[in-house]
């Protein structure tokens, strides 16, 4: 570690407050210990619905909304953007609902069985089509876990087969619907959205953009790098440092910090879920530097998302300094603990909070 001061390094970043597009709150004490990670950054964040049993309708996403509110710190101020769980039963009536109430602002498709709590997910998306089409008529987003669940296909590649499958057909069908591919880690997913006529973005994770699937394998197994979709090789790595930090509006910052327990991490059928909110825009802004890139930071952070979901950029500041701090090996998560994104490691970037 270089702690020495080099005057010609820049020591202080201040740009718009930024938002997070993909995040998992979980409920109860386990989003009471990780809640003011977020918020000390973040004005807003699209709150995920898989809690189990996942937030299917509105009263649900409504009633969920108040225990977010009601466990932010006094001190801290922030705004829980609601979703939806996209179920093979959910109705455009549901819909019609969920716009109305105004505080839903897209719904999430989990194909059944592709990652943590899916298993009320869609089964065929072909039964979905009048309520896509009426999310299409409203204006409402889908967001897309983009891995298919055939089990003859590969895990490295599900990502990838999930494009031809079903998204390429899903933006053919329903041309004005807007998407969200989320947590993407593929070339192929980075071509797709730059090259797609379709309303098309997607959110690109901090562990995609540090991490790619040797972090996971080598040296022994790392239950703590284990998410999905999985860790991808450096090429694809590659591509999504070149999207992130392109400067294009399609791509922006969704961490899908996604905390678990130490022992359901740990074990011989550990969870899929990497938590970053302790120090997410610290690790993006050492990628963007790294890549030269520190300038494009602000728009990828503060800017593409909320032009997407057509929401008013943040009006105020945030403040990072060049500090080097170690992040924590542990952090406290309900009555257990849970092992943050690069525990134990030096980052330069401090959030001035
Ligand atoms: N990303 C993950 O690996 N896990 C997420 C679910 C998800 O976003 O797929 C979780 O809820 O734990
Ligand atoms: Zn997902
Ligand atoms: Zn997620």
């Amino acid at each position: 570690m270089n702690t020495q001061f080099n005057p010609t390094e820049q020591q202080v970043i201040s740009f718009t407050r930024p938002d997070d597009w993909h995040l998992h709150l979980r409920d109860g004490a386990a989003m009471q210990s990780v809640l003011s990670d977020t918020a000390r950054c973040f004005a807003r964040a699209i709150i995920m619905p898989n809690l189990n049993p996942p937030v299917i309708n509105t009263e649900q996403a409504a009633a969920y909304r108040e225990r977010i509110l009601a466990a932010v710190p006094d001190e801290m101020e922030f705004e829980p953007l609601m979703t939806l769980y996209l179920t093979d039963t959910t109705s455009p009536d549901e819909i019609v609902c969920a716009r109305n109430n105004g505080f839903i602002h897209a719904v999430k498709l989990y194909p059944a069985g592709a990652t943590t709590h899916s298993t009320a997910g869609v089964t065929d998306i072909s039964r979905c089509y009048t309520t896509l089409a009426k999310m299409e008529a409203l204006d409402m987003p889908l967001l897309v876990h983009g891995e298919v669940v055939d089990p003859v296909i590969d895990i490295f590649d599900r990502e990838k087969i999930f494009i031809d499958r079903v998204l390429l057909p899903l933006t053919q069908r329903f041309p004005g619907l807007r998407i969200v591919f989320e947590h993407i880690t593929t070339r192929e997913a980075v071509d797709f959205v730059q090259t797609t006529s379709g309303k098309i973005a997607a959110t690109i994770t901090p562990h995609h953009l540090l991490l790619n699937r040797n972090a996971l394998l080598v040296g022994g197994l790392r239950p703590h790098h284990y998410c999905l979709p999985v860790l991808k090789r450096e090429i694809h790595r590659q591509a999504l440092i070149e999207a992130a930090t392109s400067g294009n509006p399609r791509f922006f910052l969704g961490t899908d910090s996604a905390p678990h327990p130490v022992p359901l991490k740990e074990s011989a059928c550990g969870c899929a879920g990497i938590y970053s909110a302790h120090a997410a825009i610290e690790f993006y802004a050492s990628v963007f530097e790294q890549t030269g890139r520190l300038d494009r930071l602000e728009a990828f952070a503060s800017f593409h998302g909320a032009d997407f979901y057509r929401l008013p950029r943040n009006r105020d500041y945030i403040t990072l300094i060049r500090q080097p701090w170690k992040i924590p090996e542990q952090l406290e998560f309900a009555d257990s603990k849970l092992v943050p994104l690069g525990a134990g490691d030096c980052l330069n970037w401090k959030l001035v909070t």
